[in-house]
């Protein structure tokens, strides 16, 4: 195709090259050269897709390829109404962030975080009966809000430390909860009988702060909470509470409200809550995938056909 006539791909940050590769045969490619979000003076400073970026980039755009999963930072409304399509990475994070929700589930209830710490300060002294004794998986019940392709993931990692039984949350019940036994259950039933409560549901308006002091209350005072979802799920005050007071035992969180976390939050004091960066979808493998979903969504438009991802 001659180069004036091949389509502009605005690629806003740093990403993996396989993307880039699968696009520039075919299209004019200009990128943000950086990890961060393009800069104020170009299109935006905010990771936000909304209507003032989509009035800037003007009619010419045609597709937005987000490679993420969550969607959140996307005026869905707004593209719709300007007729732009949408592509996403579902699938190919699952595994990823599957394998971190465990990682801190484990972080969380072996109190691994105290252990490093005193490994460093010193304070590790003569074996001692009760010392950092945390809660194993071994013949627990493990309650997951939202089995969905991440939630199943997680829940079939889990099976094999042991779990004698999987609750879950949702909207609707699911055909999949038969792979791993689980029962479908009220959120108060799930909070009361579970040892592990998962967050693995995506944000809605409808679920923003579900975990909030009314939920915490209803959880075992050994509890342990692990959110890998989005940060909006929880109300942090409460969760603080909740954490100070013993009303649960630890929580484990790879996202939080806002991102980052400003280093003077509360939470951040507590030797029972690790606070992970959002790095559930950090592996190589999955990063390179989300690239390339992204750049094949793009490109599938471009060409006329279904996106392998679409999600308007
Ligand atoms: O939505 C996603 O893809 C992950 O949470 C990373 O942002």
């Amino acid at each position: 195709m001659a180069t004036q006539n091949r389509p502009k791909v605005y690629v806003t940050r740093r990403v993996p090259e396989i993307g880039l590769q699968i696009l520039s045969p075919h299209c004019e490619i200009s990128q943000w050269q950086s990890d961060d979000p393009v800069a104020s003076t170009r299109i935006t400073q905010k990771y936000k897709i909304d209507k003032e970026v989509l009035e800037q980039a003007g009619p010419s755009l045609r597709v937005i390829g987000t490679m993420s999963v969550g969607y959140e930072h996307i005026d869905l409304e707004e593209c719709k109404r300007r007729n732009i399509s949408v592509g996403f990475t579902p699938d190919v994070l699952t595994n990823a962030t599957a394998e971190l929700t465990v990682a801190l589930l484990l972080a969380t209830s072996r109190r691994l975080k105290e252990g490093i710490q005193a490994v460093a300060d010193g304070s590790w002294g003569t074996w001692k009966p009760s010392w950092l004794c945390g809660s194993g998986l071994d013949g627990s019940t493990v309650g997951i809000v939202g089995l969905g392709r991440i939630g199943l993931a997680v829940a079939k990692r889990l099976s094999p430390f042991g779990v004698s039984k999987f609750l879950y949350y949702g909207r609707t019940e699911k055909e999949t909860a038969k792979d791993i036994g689980a029962e479908f259950v009220s959120f108060d039933s799930l909070l009361e009988k579970s040892d592990f409560v998962l967050g693995c549901c995506s944000l809605t308006e409808d679920n923003k702060e579900l975990f909030n002091k009314t939920a915490f209350q209803k959880m075992k005072k050994t509890a342990v909470f692990i959110n890998t979802s989005r940060g909006g799920l929880v109300n942090q005050t409460d969760l603080y509470t909740a954490l100070s007071t013993g009303q649960i035992a630890a929580a484990g969180l790879d996202v939080t409200s806002p991102e980052p976390l400003p280093t003077d939050n509360p939470l951040l004091t507590l030797h029972n809550c690790v606070i992970l960066p959002h790095i559930g979808s950090a592996t190589e493998k999955a990063r390179s995938a989300m690239s390339e979903v992204t750049a094949r969504n793009i490109l599938s438009f471009l060409k006329g056909q279904d996106m392998p991802s679409k999600l308007i």
